[in-house]
């Protein structure tokens, strides 16, 4: 059995009335620690998953889980609701140094987690799960309306970051790394990009993994409108995070450009008035 001082590596999972994916991602994500070659050992891997209050049975499939040694806990929200800062909440909880978020409806395989937590290191403290890297893509099956939603929104953060996909709901990131970003955006879809660009993650410092992005296993898809509109929000707040510093240079640099212009035409003029 796995002690706390044994634990380096924490999986985290928000989950919404996802039932019928947890023990399916579970055993999976495990079964993939297992394997001789999986560069990181089961024993240091804990599993929280994130709940809010779905009372559709997600707790005692969790205690079921439990009893048949696997090491995983679910935390269930009450009083909060939404997948950023149920993300947060488990990353708060996180014993392990290495923290991976993935998604509870096997859309992120749970075969990739192993090397996604061992992606993660001093340097590179900031792992992207990618679906615009080399030789994957979105699966086939995927709706077109909602590439062209990934699309849109991934166009409009190309001036936040250089990560190849921040709208990923599939990273990882180091507790240092984590502990340094400041005023998280708990409201939106997108904590990756939040965290991107908060814990000031350096471009270098982000390893990425290529992934295809499956369908979802069970149940329905929580990205409603209402997301979307909290996602222009959230960049409109990102943007202004990112460039107001610049913004102020900008503004200083104009004013003192007008002044020298300001002060140059005056003294043009001064010679003028001497010879009254
Ligand atoms: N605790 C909690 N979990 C939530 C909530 N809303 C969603 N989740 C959980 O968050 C995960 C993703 O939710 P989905 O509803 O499956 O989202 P999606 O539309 O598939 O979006 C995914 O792909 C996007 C990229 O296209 C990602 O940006 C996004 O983060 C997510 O991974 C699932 O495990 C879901 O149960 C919430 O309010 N609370
Ligand atoms: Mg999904």
């Amino acid at each position: 059995m796995s002690t706390r001082q044994t634990i380096h590596y924490s999986v985290i999972v928000p989950a919404y009335k996802e039932n019928g994916n947890i023990r399916p991602l579970i055993t999976r994500i495990f079964t993939a620690l297992k394997q001789y070659d999986s560069p990181v050992p089961a024993e240091q891997v804990e599993v929280i998953i994130v709940d809010d209050n779905s009372r559709d049975g997600s707790v005692e499939n969790v205690q079921a889980l439990q009893h048949e040694g696997y090491n995983v806990r679910i935390i269930v929200r009450t009083t909060e609701r939404g997948l950023s800062s149920a993300v947060v909440r488990g990353f708060q909880e996180a014993v392990g140094d290495n923290m991976l978020c993935m998604d509870a409806d096997l859309q992120h395989p749970p075969e990739y987690v192993p090397t996604m937590l061992a992606a993660l290191s001093p340097s590179a403290t900031f792992v992207l799960g990618t679906r615009y890297g080399k030789g994957v893509e979105m699966d086939k099956d995927w709706p077109l309306y909602r590439r062209v939603i990934s699309a849109g929104a991934r166009l409009l953060a190309l001036p936040l970051t250089t990560a190849s996909d921040p709208m990923s709901g599939f990273f990882g990131v180091r507790k240092e790394a984590f502990l340094k970003a400041r005023g998280l955006n708990s409201q939106g879809f997108k904590i990756a990009l939040d965290l991107l660009i908060k814990a000031k993650i350096a471009p270098d410092a982000i390893a990425e993994v290529p992934f295809s992005f499956g369908v979802r296993a069970e149940g329905e898809s929580k990205l409603t409108g209402k997301v979307m509109i909290k996602y222009l929000e959230q960049l409109g707040e990102l943007y202004w995070y990112k460039f107001s510093s610049l913004l102020v240079v900008l503004v200083v640099f104009i004013f003192v450009i007008l002044v020298l212009l300001a002060r140059s035409f005056l003294g043009s003029l001064e010679p003028a008035s001497q010879h009254k």
